[in-house]
């Protein structure tokens, strides 16, 4: 039934490119001294959020490393996937180690054909497939004793991390640390963008957050006669505050195969902007919507299929800030007066931990409250109602596939 009624809605079409502010950070130094963010970078993001654009690009942001993290990941994702399973953890849903998207594993595992071009990927059905660490500090080393982090449900969020070899262990580890810093400056100017304090958001992101970096590695297509394989990232938006995305300077920006955010009722491509590493992308995530009373929005995006003309191996690498998994989800106290208020005083505001897919399953399932099978169906009905009450768009996504499922990757 479901299927049926959404193979009626014709697909967004593609819109021209997407022309972003560039938030300029000053090489950070004002973030290290704790200082107050830079009136240039306030006024850019003022701009952006003023015009409602879900995203723009950052410049002197001090992350640096990152060609070490896409050398040794290429390395990693070039090996047999039987030798990448080893780093699988869990359902491939705990956002560590080696993970396919759900109908992506299965296209790879249902896999066939006879393929002679591409990487080793391309030619075992992986569509897309990432590299994914948690908070160096807390999932590695000894356990910590604190329920926060060791319950049953706290494990969900500081899962351990699974390393290959010591090389992507390295580069990673030093990129997350500056790729954390850059999104915590980054929500500091964001804050004061809105006329609140800069760190009316630091309680939320900088002691108890469990933010992952992830490396994105989507192989060259294998085109199957007569059949078109699934798209490279359906469209989703990101359980975060905000995601920062270094991707390659490309020259298909019109031609698609990379990232594209929707705008009404199309999608449209997002340059890398400047490229060589000089410059990154950042998406505003669904929970800054929780955060500022639907102040702002999440950018809703996808990453397609290239044209047989740029049919060709992409990476990117995404740093995912998520905050305090207890908070609740709602403004806190020192950004609620720059915020539209609740629509409803009383109304009862879930915990960040419960507003994604997979901190909601598992919590249902540890409290008994529903199998594994049902837990998804459950979430999804859950989170509409969520959204609703507090006047939030649907963000259904249209598509002819069932499996085309945002939360799937959520
Ligand atoms: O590869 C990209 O440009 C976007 C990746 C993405 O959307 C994600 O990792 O959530
Ligand atoms: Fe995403």
């Amino acid at each position: 039934m479901r299927t049926r009624w959404l193979a009626m809605v014709p697909p967004p079409r593609l819109g021209k490119p997407w022309s972003l502010e560039t938030v300029d950070l000053e090489g950070l130094a004002w973030y290290y001294e704790k200082a107050a963010p830079p009136a240039g970078a306030v006024g850019a993001c003022r701009r952006a959020i003023e015009r409602e654009e879900p995203a723009w690009w950052i410049a002197n942001h001090g992350v640096d490393g990152l060609e070490a993290v896409k050398g040794a990941g290429t390395r990693f994702f070039d090996r047999q996937s039987a030798e990448k399973k080893a780093f699988a953890v869990g359902a491939m849903d705990r956002s560590r180690g080696w993970e396919l998207y759900p109908h992506h594993r299965r296209y790879h595992e249902r896999f066939d054909e006879e393929v002679v071009a591409g990487e080793q990927s391309t030619r075992e059905g992986i569509i897309a497939e990432r590299f994914v660490m948690g908070p160096p500090d807390i999932c590695e080393g000894g356990d910590s004793l604190d329920p926060y982090f060791s319950s049953a449900w706290g494990r969900v969020f500081f899962e351990r991390n699974a390393w290959p070899n010591d090389d992507l262990r390295e580069a990673m580890t030093k990129a997350y640390g500056k790729m954390y810093a850059a999104s915590v400056a980054t929500v500091r100017v964001l804050c004061a963008a809105l006329g609140a304090p800069h760190d009316a958001l630091d309680d939320l992101v900088i002691t108890r957050h469990h933010s992952r970096l992830q490396l994105n590695h989507y192989p060259t297509v294998h085109f199957p006669r007569g059949r078109s394989p699934p798209t490279r990232a359906n469209a989703h938006y990101d359980t975060s505050v905000v995601t920062l995305l270094a991707r390659e300077p490309t020259d298909d920006e019109n031609r698609r195969g990379g990232l594209e955010i929707r705008d009404g009722d199309v999608w449209r491509p997002v340059p890398a902007g400047g490229g060589g590493g000089g410059v990154l992308t950042v998406q505003l995530g669904s929970l800054v919507e929780y955060l500022t009373n639907g102040r702002l929005r999440g950018a809703t995006h996808r990453v397609s299929l290239p044209a047989a003309s740029h049919n060709r191996r992409r990476l990117s690498c995404a740093f995912v800030l998520k905050p305090d998994y207890m908070a609740p989800a709602a403004p806190p106290p020192s950004l609620a007066p720059f915020v539209p208020s609740s629509s409803s005083s009383s109304d009862h505001h879930p915990v960040i931990g419960l507003v994604g897919r997979v901190g909601w399953q598992n919590h249902a399932i540890l409290a008994g409250r529903h199998s594994s099978s049902d837990a998804r169906a459950a979430f999804k009905l859950w989170k509409l109602e969520m959204r609703a009450r507090r006047g939030f768009p649907k963000n259904v996504f249209f598509s002819k596939r069932s499996d085309d499922d945002p939360d799937l990757i959520n």
